[in-house]
């Protein structure tokens, strides 16, 4: 049972918190900073020990924190401020602790409401990013809109946009100036693609381009990935999938869109081009996963890799992530893999914004399956950065292993993705595992529970979208090492953010892994008659192939298992998907061990 001290306890939490993000605005202030205070090693002042100085300062100085009124400033030094690590540490303690507070003060009754009646948000937030609203409402300024003009231009029943508006601002998205008359606010405008209404109107697929992905990733969440979301309870709990799809990625997602497809394939196919320009655009979106800076950017010593080293970014989409790196490490080369269309539309952007560097040859485009045979054998780097959530694990073994067969014994493998905590204290003494990320006796969640939602929302999007999820750490080492690869670091920035660079480097593979891989290479050279239909855009030159892996034949057990094997996978390419059959998930092969934590 809580007390009131309890209660308290999370109050005085947030109130320190506050203080600590009061103090580093001033001690970021130039006019203010006082070059003997105790300065942290990352240059800000210490959080624990204010000087006297200090909190006389925090009297003297208005706080310009941003407020949810104006529009979204990307530029304001308060919105730099909540980047700050610091001050990202101290948000997520306020958030954790109100949450926490008000699931506790809150009624049952209607705590549980939220959670059972939340989807009508995204919802709203769906109406919100494809009607163009808050693009009118840019262009109108903070008087705001009456729904009956607002409505008329973005051609929908104005009784129907007010309510969807109230509930959204209801939630502090948009604010109600005046009775039914609506405008931006912080929240609103982050969702801004900045560009005119008009504009979009007249070509709606062309929304995205050039913008930082925002409304595309608003767009994808709420559209196909809401969609088969609302099929969980089908998918799930009536069992229903197999009836739906032959592949063992099948998903909610299959039921939603009626399709047997997997997710990326169905991208691909007519009709779904607005959908792939939008994902593209919304993975340059999810740089906001990284909690402050850059976990892809600090997750590696990249500048310590000797210059000409090659990067390859496998699953690496438009290449967001490659010209945020190529832009920081010029000595560094890059090979962005991907699927045909994307690698085009990956082309198109580059040449928009860092074209010299494909012009000097020094980055490339390669249309390359990472399910076949990886054709670069002398990377310095793979870079996955969320590619192993899309997938179920016996895929991301195969995905592993093709990179391992390509490794030589200095590769390393970089994972970037979030690693999901558990809601209670890590013990497990893994490297890389953080204890918890609470602040000890604070009553919180080790986790930080709503603070860290996020993670828990993506690992359910990825189990209704692609049949896989987001992994504990342990499911990470545990996946990694069935192909080869041991993890030797994990890195978190700031300190306890759940999305994080795993580091692993080459280890021997398991027999049972070896064998599964080069039964499965061996059909599909059989079925495609070559390795690989690779295409290299660029004049850059990539190194040939040549394989290593060894297995050990003599193994009884492991011939055994080839009979097995050699039946499944047989069975799995004759009916051309990329996977096995519904039913195989159940006999699992046991390449990936499923982890236990
Ligand atoms: C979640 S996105 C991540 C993109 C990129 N790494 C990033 O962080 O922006 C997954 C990417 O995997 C690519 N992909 C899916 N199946 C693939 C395959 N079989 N071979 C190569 N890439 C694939 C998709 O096209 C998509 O770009």
């Amino acid at each position: 049972m809580a007390t009131f001290s309890n209660l308290r306890a999370l109050h005085a939490l947030i109130g320190d918190a506050l203080d600590d993000v009061e103090r580093i605005f001033v001690s970021c202030q130039p006019s203010v900073h006082s070059p003997t205070g105790s300065e942290s090693s990352d240059g800000t002042q210490s959080l624990l020990s204010p000087s006297a100085s200090e909190d006389e300062e925090l009297n003297r100085i208005p706080l310009d924190f941003p407020s949810l009124d104006g529009p979204y400033d990307p530029h304001s030094p308060a919105e730099a401020l909540l980047s700050h690590p610091a001050v990202v540490h101290a948000t997520k303690l306020i958030v954790s602790a109100t949450g926490q507070l008000a699931a506790m003060v809150q009624r049952p009754f209607l705590t549980i409401c939220d959670a059972t009646m939340g989807y009508h948000l995204p919802s709203c937030m769906r109406f919100l990013e494809a009607s163009h609203v808050v693009e009118i409402m840019r262009e109108t300024g903070p008087a705001g809109l009456h729904i009956r003009e607002l409505a008329a231009r973005a051609d929908c029943d104005p009784n129907k946009l007010g309510h969807i508006l109230r509930l959204l601002a209801t939630h502090h998205i948009g604010t109600e100036v005046s009775p039914n008359v609506f405008a931006n606010n912080r929240l609103s405008s982050f969702i801004d693609s900045g560009k005119d209404f008009n504009v979009i109107k007249s070509n709606p697929a062309d929304k995205y381009e050039g913008t930082n992905g925002i409304a595309a990733y608003v767009g994808m969440c709420t559209d196909e990935l809401f969609k088969s979301s609302a099929y969980l309870t089908d998918a799930y709990l009536l069992n229903d999938i197999s009836k739906h799809s032959t592949l063992t990625s099948a998903a909610p997602f299959n039921l939603a869109f009626g399709t047997k497809g997997q997710f990326f394939n169905w991208l691909d196919e007519e009709g779904n081009e607005m959908r792939l320009k939008r994902f593209g655009h919304a993975m340059t979106g999810t740089a906001g996963y990284e909690d402050g800076g850059s976990i892809t950017f600090q997750g590696f010593d990249w500048g310590a890799l000797g210059k000409g080293s090659l990067i390859v970014d496998v699953g690496g989409g438009i290449g967001s992530t490659s010209m945020t790196l190529a832009k920081a490490f010029p000595h560094l080369r890059f090979c962005i893999q991907d699927r045909p269309k994307t690698v085009e539309l990956g082309i198109l952007a580059w040449k928009e914004r860092c074209p010299e560097r494909l012009d000097s040859g020094e980055v490339v485009f390669q249309a390359h399956d990472f399910f076949t045979p990886q054709p670069i054998r002398n990377a310095a780097v793979f870079l996955l950065r969320v590619i192993t959530h899309d997938w179920p694990d016996e895929f991301v073994t195969r995905i592993l292993l093709q990179l391992r067969n390509a490794a030589t014994p200095q590769t390393k493998l970089i994972l970037v993705d979030y690693v999901l905590p558990f809601a209670c204290e890590d013990r497990t003494g893994d490297i890389g595992a953080v204890r918890t990320m609470a602040p000890p006796s604070s009553g919180l969640l080790p986790n930080l529970g709503k603070a860290n939602a996020n993670a828990f929302w993506l690992d359910m999007t990825m189990h209704v979208t692609f049949n896989s999820k987001e992994r504990t750490l342990r499911e990470m080492t545990d996946i990694a090492l069935s192909a080869g690869w041991q993890v030797v670091e994990v890195i978190r920035k700031p300190e306890g953010s759940p999305f994080g660079s795993i580091i692993a480097v080459p280890t021997s593979v398991p027999p049972s892994t070896a064998l599964l891989s080069s039964l499965a290479e061996q059909e599909i050279i059989e079925r495609a008659g070559s390795p690989v239909g690779d295409t290299f855009y660029s004049r850059t030159q990539l190194p040939s192939r040549g394989t290593t892996m060894e297995m050990n034949q003599s193994d009884s057990a492991v011939r055994r298992m080839t009979k097995r094997l050699r039946k499944t996978i047989s069975r799995t390419f004759s009916r051309g998907g990329q996977g096995g059959e519904v039913g195989e998930e159940k006999r699992k092969p046991p390449m990936a061990k499923s982890a236990s934590d």
